[in-house]
C-alpha cells in the first residue's frame, strides 16, 4: 500500500479523537436538576454588589433555612421563647429594688423613718429625686386615706404608683415596617462602650425572627472593628451589612450607601450603627446631623434610638441630654439592665427626655433584647 494511504488514514483516527474527547461527556436530557433554590444565598458571596456593600451572606428571610453550602445561617430565638427567658432574667436583676422597698412598707408602724428609707432605697435605684419624693407622697397620701396596713393592699399600692411613673401610655413600638417605597431607617447613637453595635446586631436578629428583610449599616467608621463586629452579627443570621473598607471614612456616605441598597433590595428595615466617640456637642451634633441630612436625600429616618447603659446611673442621664439636644431621639434602649438593681433608671430617663424606653437589653446573649413593657417591668420589679 501506498504510503499516502497510512497518513490519510492516521489523520482520520486523530481528527476522531479529538472530536470525542473535546465534546466531553453527554448531559441528560432537560438538562442536570439543581439542588440549590433561586433564593439561596450565594456561596462566600458578597452581598448584592451595591457599592460598599461588604460580605453579606444573603438576605434576612434565608434565616433558619438549611443552606447546602457556605455559611451556617442561625436561626434566632423566637420571640415568644424569648420574652419567657428575659422575664426571668429581668425578675432576678431587680426584684432587690422591689424586695426592699415591699419589706418596708410591711412594717407594723409605717413611720416618717420608714417613709425616710423608702426614698432612700428609691434614690438608690436611680429614679431621680423628683420621682421618688412624688412616689413617696402618693402611697403616703393613699395610705392615710385608706387607714391600711395589710401588705397585700399596699404592695398593690405600690404597684399602681410605680406604674404610673413609668407611664403605661407612652407609645413603644419601633418603626420598622417597610414605608410604599423605601425601608424604615433606624439610626442608632450613644457614647462608646454603651451597647450600640450589639445592639443593632440583637435587633436585626429581632426582626430576622420576625421574617424581615433586614440591612445593616456600619456608620461607625471610627474603627474598623466596629464595622467587622457588625458584619460577623449580620453574617450569622444572613443579613448584609454596608460598610466601607477605610477607617475614618466618611460615616454619612456609609450610610447613605447603607439605605440605597435597602432601597434597591427592597429591604424592610436598615439600622444604622453610629461611633460614639465625640469630644463635644458642637461635634456631636455636626456628624448626627449630617447622617441625617444625607440619608433624607434616599428616604426618612424614621426612628433614632438613644442606646443608654443603665449601669452608669448620673453619668447615663447627663449622655442622655446631649444627644437628645444634638438629635431628636425617638426611643431608648437600656442596655445592661441585667447588671444592676437599678431598674429606676427607667422612669428618670423618660421624665427627662420625655422619649420612652422602647428596648432593654438584659445580657451579652445574641437574643437578650426584649421590648420594653411598663407592667412586666413592674411586675418583675415586685415579685
Ligand atoms: N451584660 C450586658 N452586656 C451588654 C449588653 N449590651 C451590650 N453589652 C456588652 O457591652 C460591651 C460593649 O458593647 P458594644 O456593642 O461594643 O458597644 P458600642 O456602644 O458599640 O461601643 P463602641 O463601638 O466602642 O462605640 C460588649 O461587651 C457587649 O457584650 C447587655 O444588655 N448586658
Amino acid at each position: 500500500m501506498p504510503v499516502y494511504v497510512y497518513v490519510i488514514v492516521a489523520v482520520v483516527i486523530l481528527a476522531l479523537l479529538g472530536f470525542v474527547l473535546l465534546r466531553g461527556p453527554k448531559a441528560p436530557p432537560g438538562g442536570y436538576e439543581s439542588t440549590r433554590d433561586a433564593d439561596d444565598p450565594i456561596p462566600g458571596g458578597s452581598g448584592d454588589g451595591e457599592p460598599g456593600a461588604g460580605s453579606g451572606t444573603g438576605s434576612g428571610t434565608d434565616a433558619g433555612t438549611a443552606v447546602d453550602e457556605g455559611p451556617r445561617i442561625e436561626r434566632p430565638e423566637s420571640v415568644n421563647t424569648r420574652m419567657a427567658r428575659l422575664r426571668g432574667r429581668l425578675a432576678k436583676s431587680s426584684s432587690v429594688f422591689g424586695r426592699g422597698l415591699l419589706a418596708l412598707l410591711s412594717r407594723d408602724r409605717i413611720d416618717q423613718d420608714v417613709w425616710d428609707e423608702i426614698e432612700e432605697t428609691l434614690l438608690l435605684a436611680d429614679l431621680g429625686s423628683e420621682a421618688s419624693m412624688d412616689l413617696v407622697e402618693a402611697l403616703q397620701q393613699r395610705v392615710k386615706v385608706e387607714g391600711t396596713s395589710d401588705p397585700a393592699r399596699v404592695k398593690a399600692m405600690l404597684r399602681e404608683e410605680l406604674l404610673k411613673l413609668v407611664d403605661p401610655a407612652m407609645d413603644r413600638s419601633l418603626a420598622v415596617d417597610r414605608k410604599e417605597i423605601a425601608p424604615a431607617v433606624v439610626l442608632v447613637v450613644g457614647v462608646n462602650g454603651v451597647g450600640k453595635t450589639t445592639t443593632v446586631g440583637k435587633l436585626a436578629r429581632v426582626l430576622v425572627a420576625e421574617d424581615k428583610d433586614v440591612v445593616l449599616g456600619a456608620a461607625d467608621t471610627f474603627r474598623a472593628a466596629a464595622a467587622d463586629q457588625l458584619q460577623t452579627w449580620g453574617n450569622r443570621v444572613g443579613v448584609v451589612t454596608v460598610r466601607s473598607e477605610n477607617e475614618g471614612a466618611d460615616p454619612a456616605s456609609v450610610a447613605f450607601d447603607a439605605v440605597q441598597a435597602g432601597i434597591e433590595g427592597e429591604s424592610d428595615v436598615v439600622l444604622l450603627d453610629t461611633a460614639g466617640r465625640l469630644q463635644n456637642k458642637a461635634g456631636l451634633m455636626d456628624q448626627l446631623g449630617k447622617i441625617k441630612r444625607v440619608v433624607s436625600k434616599a428616604a426618612e429616618v424614621d426612628e433614632v434610638l438613644l442606646v443608654i447603659d443603665a449601669t452608669t446611673g448620673q453619668n447615663g442621664m447627663v449622655q442622655a441630654k446631649v444627644f437628645s439636644e444634638a438629635v431628636d431621639v425617638t426611643g431608648i434602649v437600656l442596655t445592661k439592665l441585667d447588671g444592676t438593681a437599678k431598674g429606676g433608671i427607667v422612669v428618670a430617663i423618660q421624665r427627662a427626655l420625655g422619649v420612652p424606653v422602647k428596648l432593654i437589653g438584659l445580657g451579652e446573649g445574641p437574643d437578650d433584647l426584649a421590648p420594653f413593657d411598663a407592667e412586666q417591668f413592674v411586675d418583675a420589679l415586685l415579685d
